[in-house]
């Protein structure tokens, strides 16, 4: 894989490739295995802990917040994986709603 793909990119490459082969002895194979109830049970668990992480203060409680954000984005991509949706996906549907605040969206669904 070359050198300059982002981080991010790597790890949904790996995932994507845990999705199709299924190798013994991976955790994402496990969690794969357990389906959207599995997978998002750990999502809501490493929410949780984000949540809790990041409402600390300190230095310390700054790490733990980036550690749990790590968590968190691991296992949200691993559902992607399961679900065939590559980040690149994803990407254009945040680029589509680039410049267009939330407030305004949720207004113009009202009016719909
Ligand atoms: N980025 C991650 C990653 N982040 C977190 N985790 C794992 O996610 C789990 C987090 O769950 P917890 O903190 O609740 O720990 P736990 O209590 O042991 O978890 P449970 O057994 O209760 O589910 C831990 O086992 C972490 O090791 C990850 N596991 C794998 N990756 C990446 O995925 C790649 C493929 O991993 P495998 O498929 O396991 O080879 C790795 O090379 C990494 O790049």
């Amino acid at each position: 894989m070359p050198e300059s793909l982002a981080p991010l990119d790597r790890l949904m490459s790996t995932l994507a490739k845990r999705a199709a082969e299924r190798p013994a002895g991976s955790y994402t194979t496990k969690l794969l295995d357990g389906g959207p109830e599995a997978i998002g049970a750990k999502i809501r668990e490493e929410a949780e802990e984000l949540i809790e992480a990041a409402g600390e203060s300190g230095d310390a409680d700054r790490e733990h917040a980036v550690y749990e954000a790590g968590d968190l984005i691991y296992h949200t991509l691993v559902l992607l994986a399961w679900r065939g949706i590559s980040l690149d996906e994803v990407a254009a549907e945040l680029a589509r709603r680039e410049g267009t605040s939330g407030l305004a969206e949720k207004a113009s669904r009202k009016t719909n």
